[in-house]
């Protein structure tokens, strides 16, 4: 299969001598959906904007659809859709005059404007406010829309960065769809995202980045499957900081979790371990043996949360699971649709 992006050694320092991203390299190939997971500030933008060719890398090189970002960025740009963090659409046009402007602006042929617009309108499910305009629209509806304004050309590849962020989690999964859908039909998919979740859902394959380099690369569950077992939390009655230690000293002198990752968590302990599933009970019956009473006991498969949590030694920061953004909540427009 041909490479539909190619990075190799890919450096970007700013003029203030922020160096945003470091030996960035990627074979991304065609039909592929891949993503780019990481915290705020770890350079995913910058990366997003030096493969569509908006920044120029400090140093490496890149080819998107077979073009030099440095010798043929024109080729690149007409080649792509680009849809940036920050979402643009008219908000004074309607929807079906924005994705008609956009038609211009990427020179689709007169002749087939009418049945494009349409075909888009009815894929991002907007065709019953196609006349309305986006000040009118909710954030999911104006991504949405923005979604469809950079898909007029049937670009083969299409770069979305952190295109969910701010949406609630109902609008987040109307966009997941309509990604799954361009996917199946080819188009290649380059996306960033903080959302663990996202990641898992949409992408065949990801990269972790962190301070400005790739820490892993590989697919969800391969990544998952890396983490060393299932994931064993234990909540203490009274877990104070000297009875989780405690807790945890005694799993790990225990012989069968002795191999596994042990961490004190604000209820208890979290053991990461290949017997988590099977000998988790021998550890709750230990631990009670030395007098601790467990007021909550989980087994679970790992999630890239704990991939996160093992690659970097800090949690993903999943916005939308420490409840630091503020939802939006849906206008009257996406209530009635
Ligand atoms: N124009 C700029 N000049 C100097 N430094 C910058 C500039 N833009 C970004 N940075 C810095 O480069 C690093 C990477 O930023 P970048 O925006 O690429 O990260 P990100 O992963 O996309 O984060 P976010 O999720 O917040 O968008 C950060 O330290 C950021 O402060």
């Amino acid at each position: 299969m041909t490479d539909a992006i190619v990075a190799n050694g890919v450096e970007l320092t700013y003029a203030d001598g922020t160096e945003a991203v470091r030996d960035i390299n990627l074979h991304v190939p065609v039909g592929e959906s891949f993503g780019f997971l990481g915290p705020n500030g770890a350079g995913k933008t910058t990366t997003i904007k030096t493969l569509v060719s908006l920044l120029r890398p400090t140093r490496g090189q890149i080819t998107v659809n077979g073009y030099d970002i440095k010798t043929d960025p024109q080729a690149v740009r007409e080649s792509i859709g680009y849809m940036a963090q920050e979402t643009s659409v008219d908000p004074d046009l309607t929807a079906r005059e924005n994705i008609k402007f956009a038609c211009e602006t990427y020179g689709v042929p007169k002749a087939e404007r009418t049945e494009r617009i349409h075909d888009l309108l009815d894929l991002v499910d907007l065709a019953d406010v196609a006349n309305k305009a986006p000040k009118e629209f909710s954030g999911g509806m104006k991504k949405r829309l923005n979604v469809a304004t950079v898909l007029v050309h049937e670009p083969p590849i299409v770069f979305l960065d952190e295109p969910t962020t701010g949406l609630d989690p109902r609008a987040r999964i109307r966009l997941w769809k309509y990604f799954q859908e361009i996917n199946e039909q080819g188009t290649t998919i380059f996306l960033t995202t903080q959302y663990l979740e996202e990641a898992d859902q949409l992408c065949d394959r990801l990269s972790v980045i962190q301070e400005g380099e790739i820490v892993a690369t590989d697919s969800p569950d391969d990544l998952k499957s890396k983490v060393g077992g299932d994931v064993l939390e234990i909540a203490l009655e009274d877990p104070t900081e000297d009875r989780r230690t405690r807790a945890q000293r005694i799993t790990r002198e225990s012989e069968l979790f002795a191999e596994g990752t042990i961490e004190t968590t604000d209820e208890g302990i979290s053991v990461v371990s290949e017997h988590a599933r099977r000998a988790g009970t021998d550890l709750l019956v230990a631990l009670r043996d030395e007098g601790f009473t467990m007021t909550g006991f989980d087994v679970r498969s790992p999630t890239l949360d704990d991939v996160f949590l093992a690659l970097t030694g800090e949690p993903a920061g999943n916005k939308e699971t420490t409840g630091e953004e503020p939802m939006e909540p849906p206008t009257e427009a996406e209530v009635v649709q």
